[in-house]
């Protein structure tokens, strides 16, 4: 069991940026099983938060709980000033054309081709301005992430690494404000992952998203993580840069390390 303390903090001091969300005390439990304890962490404009922690730690339980798929037993989640807890269905569903989600799945409709898997956003949450301009869209999501040539194409047709990218693309397609990466290289070879993290870093700089990604993958968490936050028996054991984290001397941290 861990001491009942603040996280240890190996960040130097900078100036305040804008929070767009924050974790509050959060605590959720299934039955004797206590995934999160009184867990916090903010993140700010612009930057790529990684959660990192061991397999089972609750990483994409918190994930589910800030998109409001899980509904937390205590504490509070704000997503762009608004509390997650405290919105009802369709304010939900607003707030999340504001959030993108990069399931770890990459919940690709197998049935549809590479385009109408992209213009599927663009229907649900109908844009009464944007009305013609899907094609050009769909083209310049594909041009994002590299993929303009498979527009026609099934996702079985598509590598692993190509798959990611497109759900990627399918994300970028109504430019969110957050993006939520559930283990985005998992299942890749090293080369695809590297690929991947060095375009969510692309992403990151090219649409100043706010990202937080969950991975247990340490090049992705060094490639991609301007800080890191430590997932540890359900609670934010330690947070920083990655070079911070690496440096200190805890051995809970260490194990992630070595
Ligand atoms: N809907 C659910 N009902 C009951 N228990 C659940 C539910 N969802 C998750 N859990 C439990 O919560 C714990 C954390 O699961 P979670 O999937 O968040 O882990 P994780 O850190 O994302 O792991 P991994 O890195 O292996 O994906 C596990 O013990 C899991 O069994």
């Amino acid at each position: 069991m861990l001491p009942d303390s603040a996280p240890l903090s190996a960040a130097t001091a900078t100036s305040p940026a804008e929070e767009v969300l924050t974790v509050e005390h959060v605590s959720k439990s299934f039955g004797d099983n206590h995934v999160l304890q009184d867990f916090s962490l903010t993140l700010h404009r612009g930057e790529n938060l990684v959660v990192l922690g061991k397999s089972g730690s609750g990483k994409s339980v918190l994930i589910k709980c800030i998109i409001g798929l899980l509904p937390v037993d205590a504490g509070r989640i704000t997503v762009l000033g608004q509390e997650v807890g405290a919105l009802g269905h369709d304010e939900l569903d607003q707030l999340r054309t504001k959030v993108g989600f990069l399931f770890q799945s990459n919940a690709l409709y197998d049935s549809m081709t590479v385009r109408e898997n992209l213009l599927f956003p663009l229907r649900r949450h109908w844009m009464a301005d944007r009305r013609g301009q899907e094609e050009s869209m769909v083209m310049q999501a594909l041009d994002d992430v590299g993929l303009v040539e498979t527009i026609d194409k099934m996702p079985a047709e598509l590598s692993g690494g190509q798959r990611k990218r497109i759900a990627l693309a399918r994300t970028l397609i109504i430019p969110p404000e957050i993006i939520l990466y559930d283990e985005p290289t998992t299942g890749l070879d090293p080369i695809t992952a590297r690929e991947i993290s060095q375009l969510i870093r692309e992403v990151q700089q090219k649409y100043t998203t706010s990202s937080i990604i969950i991975s247990h993958d340490m090049n992705c968490v060094r490639l991609t993580a301007d800080r890191v936050a430590l997932l540890v028996e359900g609670r934010c054991y330690a947070e920083g840069t990655f070079q911070e984290l690496q440096q200190l001397d805890d051995p809970i941290v260490r194990e992630f390390f070595v």
